[in-house]
């Protein structure tokens, strides 16, 4: 399966893309392809209004990578890591650009949108997530945000992983450990069972295989 990370602090070296870099090695661990982009080098403008901004055939006028991005690698991949600093409790501004921009290639003004649409669906969707503050309520905001994307791109919400660090690199001394829980959830991301029961699904009763670890 091909896994990719879109890294979305513009610190490269920074906490939130350690993070993402643990998941993938977790998922390399498991023989799966990755890959990781830095959207600091890619997305180098907001989303305008589309109704000026079009070119004559309905394709996304903003001249950057961004297209080339997301027809290639984005909707290509089986799965996405999304990492991100938080930013005043939320998400950082390039992952959101990325994901507002998302709206010229699905509406219907774009020739491609229902491919699109099509190509955008069922992935498995995780996200590597790094603040300041330990305060649980801070990074509710924006996880609520991704996982209500991810619900609506029809994706599996495999989990978050959260670090507590400010200076670079200094997640990798947090405690709880978060590049150890990164990783697992890298080895994990196309076997763990993601529920989203109701009152009427149909339950075995049981979790987990017996004999698992
Ligand atoms: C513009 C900006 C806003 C931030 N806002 C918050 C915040 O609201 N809450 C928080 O806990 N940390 C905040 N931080 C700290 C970062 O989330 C933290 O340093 C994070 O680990 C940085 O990730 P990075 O190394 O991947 O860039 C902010 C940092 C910056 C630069």
């Amino acid at each position: 399966m091909r896994v990719l990370a879109l890294s979305s602090s513009p610190r490269k070296d920074g906490n939130s893309r350690m993070l993402a870099e643990a998941v993938l090695s977790g998922a390399a661990s498991n023989g799966h392809q990755i890959d990781l982009v830095d959207l600091a080098d890619v997305v180098r403008a907001p989303l305008r209004d589309c109704r000026t901004c079009r070119l004559s055939d309905g394709r996304c006028g903003i001249d950057d990578e961004y297209e080339e991005l997301l027809r290639g690698k984005v909707a290509d991949a089986d799965a996405w890591i999304f990492a991100t600093p938080l930013y005043w409790y939320g998400i950082a501004g390039q992952l959101k650009i990325f994901i507002d921009r998302l709206f010229c290639y699905t509406s219907s003004g774009n020739p491609d949108f229902a491919d699109m649409i099509d190509r955008l669906k069922g992935k498995r969707f995780a996200v590597a997530l790094t603040a300041e503050e330990s305060y649980p309520g801070a990074v509710v905001g924006a996880t609520a945000q991704l996982q209500e994307l991810a619900r609506y791109l029809r994706h599996e919400f495999v989990g978050v992983v959260r670090g507590v660090a400010n200076s670079r690199g200094e997640v990798q001394r947090d405690p709880a450990k978060p590049m150890d829980q990164a990783y697992a959830l890298g080895a994990r991301l196309f076997d763990g069972i993601v529920s989203d029961y109701r009152v009427d699904s149909e339950r075995s009763g049981v979790i987990w295989p017996t004999g698992a670890a």
